[in-house]
């Protein structure tokens, strides 16, 4: 098992280039379903979920080619299987995506029912609402979502509430449906219009990606295709917010700022200077401390709760008093032990979390949660005093490409070990 060892300290300095999105990435792959021939999708980082959901096309079926940049071409013409097994579906929750894709184009899918996770229960009754919408007929026997239909028949669909997977879902199921979809209180992020952009460039007819209501014109069938995955804005925002800390001067290379505004907005509440150039993000914190900042998590274009973590890391070390409301996820502070294990003055009460800045955290052996809360351990680590080891780094390997040689290249004092 690996771990990840960090000396605190070093205020970071230097360029950063950033990744294509994983949440982005998960999806435009599930897509490829769809397809009447190969799609090629560039920009794709090298994550563990990226290789979770290529053996899962893989097993159903699906031709996978890889070249040495890891662009990655799906030939669906081969695919003969319509299960996913709770084996793939548990260690990732995204497998779910491949519902809409299976059932829209093989008639039929059985997915195994995701289940919670650490950062909250993440029921899919939302995807199954938007199928049966469409005209599927669904049951869950067994730990399995089975769906069927002939053909989907484009529908209205009002969402109870904003989920990004269940907009994904239905949006993809939706693109060969026979006739028009309305999918209203739709998921806005920047990951929805990434994939509507693909499914364009496949030959969908969608149009109000991004906006709380999506109109899909559905097409007797899709081609193949290619697309480049949009940059990573929270693997953005947590170098970021690794700079902000540690009083660093970073540029963050190939991003895009257009997706960051609330994460933008709370760094310069924080101190930071911003500037943003084309696909350049750079920050200068000239040394300083951060000031502290209150935020509430919600949907797009709102402040993000993958996020949640690393900001609160900020926090921890910053002037002043931040409360911090998560409205997401019911369990999504998971990472506040552990932070109190580095020093922090970190107090929780129900969705909030009051964090007193101190004047410096103590490095310690620590354990990651989950994704972000790996994230905001190693942030923490970054500032505290000597020695801090994270255990349990396969949830960072899960959504970071080589965060560790990514934050060495800015001077961080940051190695992997066998352990
Ligand atoms: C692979 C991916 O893109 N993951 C992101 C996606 O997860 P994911 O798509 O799973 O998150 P959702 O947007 O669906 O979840 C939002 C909220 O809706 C609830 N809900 C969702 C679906 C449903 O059928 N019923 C229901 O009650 C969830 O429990 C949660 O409380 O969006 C989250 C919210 O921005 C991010 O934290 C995740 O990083
Ligand atoms: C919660 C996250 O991912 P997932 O939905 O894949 O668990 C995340 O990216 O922070």
């Amino acid at each position: 098992m690996h771990k990840i060892v960090v000396q605190g300290g070093v205020p970071l300095r230097g360029e950063v280039r950033i990744s294509g999105a994983k949440n982005a990435v998960l999806p435009i792959l599930c897509a490829g379903l769809l397809a009447d021939g190969p799609v090629l999708i560039r920009n794709v980082p090298n994550l563990h979920d990226v290789k979770t959901t290529l053996r899962l096309l893989a097993e159903l079926g699906a031709g996978i080619t890889l070249d040495d940049s890891f662009d990655i071409r799906i030939d669906p013409r081969s695919v003969r299987s319509h299960v996913a097994p709770y084996e793939l579906v548990k260690t990732m929750r995204a497998s779910v995506l491949v519902l809409g894709p299976l059932l829209a184009k093989h008639g039929a899918a059985e997915v195994s029912l995701p289940g919670g996770c650490a950062i909250g229960s993440r029921p899919v009754d939302q995807h199954i609402k938007g199928m049966q919408a469409l005209g599927a007929d669904v049951s869950v026997e067994h730990g399995f979502i089975k769906a069927s239909a002939k053909r989907l028949r484009g529908a209205r669909v009002v969402f109870d509430m904003v989920s990004v997977g269940a907009t994904e879902n239905v949006l993809m199921a939706a693109t060969l449906a026979e006739g028009r979809s309305v999918l209203e209180n739709a998921a806005m992020e920047p990951e929805i219009v990434d994939l509507a952009e693909c499914l364009v460039a496949m030959g969908a007819r969608i149009e109000g990606a991004g906006s709380g209501r999506i109109v899909v014109e559905g097409v007797e069938r899709l081609h193949g295709g290619e697309h480049a995955v949009v940059a990573d804005r929270i693997e953005t925002g947590t170098f970021l917010v690794a700079a902000a800390m540690t009083g660093g001067r970073i540029t963050a290379t190939h991003a895009r700022p257009d997706t960051l505004d609330a994460v933008l907005d709370k760094l310069k509440e924080a101190g930071a200077e911003l500037d943003c150039d084309g696909d350049r993000i750079s920050l200068d914190m000239h040394g300083r401390r951060p000031h502290a900042v209150n935020f509430s998590t919600a949907p797009h274009p709102a402040f993000p709760t993958d996020m949640q973590a690393q900001f609160m890391a900020l926090d921890c070390i910053a002037d002043g008093v931040g409360v911090i409301n998560e409205t997401i996820f019911e369990n999504r502070f998971m990472h506040v032990q552990e932070l109190l294990r580095l020093g922090a003055d970190i107090r929780v009460e129900g969705h909030t979390a009051i964090v007193r800045g101190v004047d410096k955290l103590g490095g310690a052996p620590v354990m990651a949660t989950d994704l972000r809360a790996s994230a905001s351990l190693i942030l923490a680590g970054l500032v505290a005093e000597g020695e801090t080891t994270i255990d349990r780094i396969y949830h960072l390997d899960r959504g970071y490409e080589n965060i560790e040689a990514k934050l060495s290249g800015l001077g961080a004092r940051i190695r992997r070990i066998d352990g």
